[in-house]
């Protein structure tokens, strides 16, 4: 079924005839009324030694032996000696963030304590929002200032073009926004899913996709103007410091392989006294619970505090957000760094970026936990809220700056931030950042006047999954010297997920879907699915079907997406149906499975999905629907990553990759890439003259999760 018969079933009368039970929306109207959000704004990854790892090999799928079913699925058990050249290319992606609605006096403290200890969180309304498809896109070029916040969604689907190209000329969500004007008045009771509720505004015309920076807040546009503030975090310490537990594998780490390459790489410290840390910064980690480095953290701080750039790569959910943090936080404590003050132009010392809203408001938090009690002041800045809120929180002064891309440059453009000051840029999730749908930002953030150049500044890299290609792009931000670590194989999947592959034709997903559902139980279960429509349809279905779910996309709002977060978090909806916009970085506490109710494009993706389970020593369990009449093209690319994670392959899924087999297989398909194994300077990798391989084309097929 393709997605115009998704679009189909939506609007069906078994749909349209489904009156859920509302939860009353305590903020569609009176004073704190969801209308405020459209008013015109009021203010604007192992051993502890040396490196022992010098393989990794790379070629193609079957290189050097024939490739018979039963070979394959023995090579599967050969970790180290299975092939794959090429790779894959991350190309979705979303956000995340935690907050809701704003509502300065609302209970965003009963929306953290969702976030901290897994208590309730109240619900929020659904609120409608304004058709958003209908005003974003169109955005290319390097011209500073033009970003559109908006868009910046920070999902990828409208960074369609060229080498750097303009956004798909907008719209892309016209049938979004249609969808959601035909269903109005949804919403679940107890499940909670509030995604229907919405209304399209139906702002047209060229202003429309603007961004904020351009007049969104000025009131001179005709978009929706953003004035979501989210709530701010609580300040206690408990909740500052709050945490899950390691798992069981989480000594497993140290049996893992690393290769570091480049020259002169400083040893890897084996404990975190080793690091030689400030006072202030070894009691946040005390209280943050890590009593042993994983190892990304072993290598990458030694090299870090020794100031050399580095691009790191490293399982999901093995520690890499507090593997730059900490050495950034020392390097500042031991420059004597002076809390900043209230200014209108602020220079913070480091810049961090990822591509979500909801990412990098997650590395705030563990800025501020790991800051805590220094005179380092770390802000976060991204799009779906209040530029005027943004602005506030900077001005008050700021040393780390978190920024989904979007914003950062709205607020270059606005002149609040300086960058002359800046000694630390850290890309997160850095083959996101740096592909066809954010290179274009990352470059113009390099290139913006007072951005100290790369020789003057520290550029440090940090993704599970690093494709040949973006590597290569990569170089452009990073001295020539930059060290490459590898933890595991590159673009590996976590061994902590057990991974099931199942046969399932696109007719029978739902049914397979809710018996999963059921058998999990009260298990918080991600699901994954292609589109934001799905993403909708399929929520209200489980709704129907008295399983509470909420779900995540690029369509909903962002107080929206916040409280579905918030909801999923704590418990409250124990699934959450989400598009790639979640697949990325989210680090949420007993996330036990993960479904591919539909398989991504590219196996990138893949291994980023399934590592929302199996984080930091955990277990976790990923099951994925797969149809042959639509995921061919992942079978070999899939049975290489199964094996690589020493996990079972089906031997149909072998028969499929086998008869699909693609010589050379590197980089050429788009939809089936296969990672990069090493780092890149030690081998060759091709590149087209635009800078980006074809494998980087977005599929039309996912255009709407990206966005
Ligand atoms: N040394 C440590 N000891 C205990 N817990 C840790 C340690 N390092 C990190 N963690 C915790 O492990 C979890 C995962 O960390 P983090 O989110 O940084 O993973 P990641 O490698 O960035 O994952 P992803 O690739 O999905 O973004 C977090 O909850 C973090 O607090």
């Amino acid at each position: 079924m393709g997605d115009e018969d998704w679009e189909a079933e939506i609007i069906k009368p078994h749909m349209s005839s489904y009156v859920p039970v509302f939860e009353k929306d305590r903020y569609s109207s009176g004073a704190n009324g969801d209308t405020s959000n459209r008013t015109p704004a009021s203010s604007s990854e192992m051993d502890d030694g040396p490196s022992r790892r010098d393989h990794f090999m790379r070629s193609g799928f079957a290189s050097g032996r024939s490739m018979g079913n039963r070979d394959a699925g023995e090579s599967n058990k050969r970790e180290n000696t299975s092939t794959m050249g090429g790779f894959g290319v991350g190309k979705s992606f979303g956000n995340r963030g935690f907050s809701n609605n704003k509502f300065e006096e609302g209970d965003s403290s009963d929306f953290w304590r969702g976030y901290q200890d897994g208590n309730d969180s109240e619900a929020s309304g659904s609120s409608r929002r304004g058709g958003r498809g209908s005003f974003r896109g169109c955005r290319g070029g390097f011209g500073l200032g033009s970003p559109n916040s908006e868009y910046e969604q920070d999902e990828g689907t409208q960074r369609t073009g060229g080498l750097f190209g303009s956004r798909r000329p907008a719209l892309s969500g016209a049938g979004n926004g249609d969808t959601s004007q035909s269903r109005s008045g949804s919403g679940s009771g107890r499940g909670g899913y509030k995604g229907l509720n919405e209304e399209v505004v139906t702002g047209s015309g060229k202003n429309s996709w603007k961004s904020e920076a351009e007049g969104g807040e000025s009131g001179d546009t005709q978009g929706p103007k953003v004035t979501y503030i989210p709530p701010p975090p609580p300040e206690d310490e408990d909740s500052i410091f709050a945490h899950y537990q390691t798992g069981i594998n989480f000594d497993k780490y140290d049996t893992i392989l690393v290769e570091v390459s480049g020259h002169d790489a400083p040893p890897a410290i084996l404990t975190f006294e080793e690091a030689n840390l400030c006072q202030t910064l070894n009691k946040n980690i005390a209280k943050a619970g890590y009593t042993k480095l994983t190892p990304v953290q072993k290598y990458s701080i030694p090299i870090i505090l020794a100031g050399r750039d580095l691009m790191a790569c490293a399982q999901t959910g093995s520690g890499k957000t507090a593997a730059f943090l900490l050495p950034i936080l020392a390097h500042m404590m031991r420059d004597g760094i002076t809390a900043s003050r209230f200014k209108e132009l602020q220079e913070p010392e480091c810049i961090i970026v990822a591509p979500t809203r909801e990412l990098i408001n997650q590395i705030y938090l563990e800025a501020r936990k790991f800051s805590f009690g220094t005179c380092v002041r770390a802000v976060v800045i991204y799009g779906g809220t209040q530029l005027g809120h943004s602005i506030r929180q900077i001005v008050q002064g700021c040393n780390i700056l978190c920024a989904t891309p979007g914003r950062l440059m709205d607020i270059i453009g606005k002149e609040k931030i300086g960058l002359r000051q800046v000694k630390y840029l850290v890309l997160d999730e850095a083959d996101r950042m740096l592909d066809m749908g954010f290179g274009p930002e990352m470059k113009k953030l390099i290139s913006c006047p007072g951005m100290p150049s790369k020789e003057q500044r520290q550029t440090l890299m940090f993704s599970a999954t690093f494709p040949e290609e973006i590597q290569r792009l990569a170089a452009e931000f990073l001295k020539s010297n930059y060290l490459f670590v590898a933890v595991g194989q590159v673009g590996g999947a976590c061994r902590d997920v057990q991974q099931t592959i199942l046969q399932v034709g696109q007719y029978s997903k739902r049914e397979k879907l809710v018996e999963i559902l059921r058998n999990i139980g009260d298990e918080r279960t991600m699901v994954f699915v292609e589109t934001k429509k799905k993403a909708d349809f399929i929520a209200t279905f489980l709704c129907q079907e008295k399983i509470s779910t909420t779900s995540i996309h690029g369509d909903r709002e962002q107080r929206e997406r916040e409280q579905a977060l918030g909801d999923f978090r704590c418990g409250k909806c124990p699934v959450l149906v989400a598009t790639s916009v979640a697949a990325r970085g989210l680090d949420i506490e007993n996330v036990q499975h993960v479904i591919n109710f539909d398989l991504p494009s590219t196996i990138d993706e893949y291994v980023h999905r399934i590592g929302r389970t199996g984080r930091c020593g955990n277990t976790g369990q990923a099951i994925s629907f797969f149809d042959p009449e639509s995921d061919n093209h992942l079978a070999q690319p899939l049975v290489k990553v199964l094996s690589d994670a020493q996990q079972d392959v089906p031997a149909w899924l072998e028969e499929i990759a086998f008869s699909t087999y693609v010589p050379g297989f590197s980089g050429s398909s788009a939809r089936g890439n296969v990672f990069a194994s090493v780092d890149t300077r030690k081998g060759k990798s091709t590149l087209n003259t635009a800078g980006f391989s074809s494998s980087q084309a977005p599929n039309p097929v996912d255009d709407e999760s990206w966005d």
